[in-house]
């Protein structure tokens, strides 16, 4: 590992979870609960094991909510990694607008992209993909591709080359985040290659019935675990709050 401060300071974790739930109903989603957890308190904790701070991009009628969660069963140590809150300056302006407008709160060289529906978010994946950028100094991001698709989200991005992106492709009228990867050098990574479990990692709760499956993920987990004694899921690295 380098010894230059820019490749041992951690990435800055960034979540976007300013989206209206619409396929989730009348709920948002970042608050619904698995296993008694809002899936955005499971996805901070989560990127807290990588990163040193977390900056939670959302919309301003969000905040207060948002806070109270993670307040109450966040899972994690909030003195070791404080996290932000940053609202869109206008909501429902997608993704890519509040990746942009998250990056201007980010003092690191580096940051981690999430989105608060992935209940899974596997700081392996995350660590390995930081690892593999800081070894390759002409990418701008590393992340992971399943299939042919790649995935720009539970990916690690330079915070430089990220704002000029956004700023270009949203100048250009592009909203999706995977537009990124039109104008980003791409370190990529199979996801049979990457750290972690990456299809658990990159499951998303999408609607009422994702979150069942999800909770039946657990489930299974957990009766595969009484079989061997094994406690019921946590935090990775973090002792079960609740
Ligand atoms: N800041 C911001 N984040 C968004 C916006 N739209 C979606 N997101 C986030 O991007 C991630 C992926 O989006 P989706 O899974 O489509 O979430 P969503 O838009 O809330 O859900 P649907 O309304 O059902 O599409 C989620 O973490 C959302 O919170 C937006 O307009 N602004």
């Amino acid at each position: 590992m380098s010894e230059t401060s820019h490749e041992t300071e951690g990435p800055t974790g960034v979540v976007l979870a300013g989206g209206y739930s619409r396929r989730f109903g009348e709920r948002d989603k970042a608050l619904a609960r698995l296993d008694g957890r809002p899936l955005l308190a499971r996805v901070v904790a989560r990127l807290a094991e990588v990163a040193d701070r977390v900056v939670v991009n959302c919309r301003a009628d969000q905040r207060e909510a948002f806070a109270d969660a993670l307040d109450s069963s966040a899972g994690f140590d909030s003195a070791a990694t404080p996290v932000r809150f940053v609202a869109d300056p206008v909501p429902d302006r997608g993704p890519l607008f509040g990746f942009r407008t998250a990056l201007r709160e980010v003092g690191t060289e580096t940051c981690a992209l999430a989105a608060c529906d992935c209940p899974f978010l596997d700081p392996r994946l995350l660590s390995d993909l930081a690892e593999r950028l800081a070894d390759d100094p002409d990418a701008d991001v590393a992340a992971v591709r399943t299939g042919d698709r790649l995935r720009p989200t539970q990916a690690v991005y330079r915070t430089a080359a990220a704002r000029r992106a956004c700023d270009a492709l949203l100048d250009d009228g592009e909203g999706r985040l995977s537009a990124l990867f039109d104008r980003l050098d791409a370190r990529v990574v199979p996801a049979e290659a990457v750290g972690g479990d990456a299809a658990r990692s990159l499951f998303d709760v999408d609607t009422p019935a994702d979150r069942e499956r999800a909770a039946e993920m657990l489930d299974r987990e957990t009766s595969a675990e009484r079989g061997d004694g094994t406690p019921r899921e946590r935090e990775p690295g973090v002792a079960a709050r609740r």
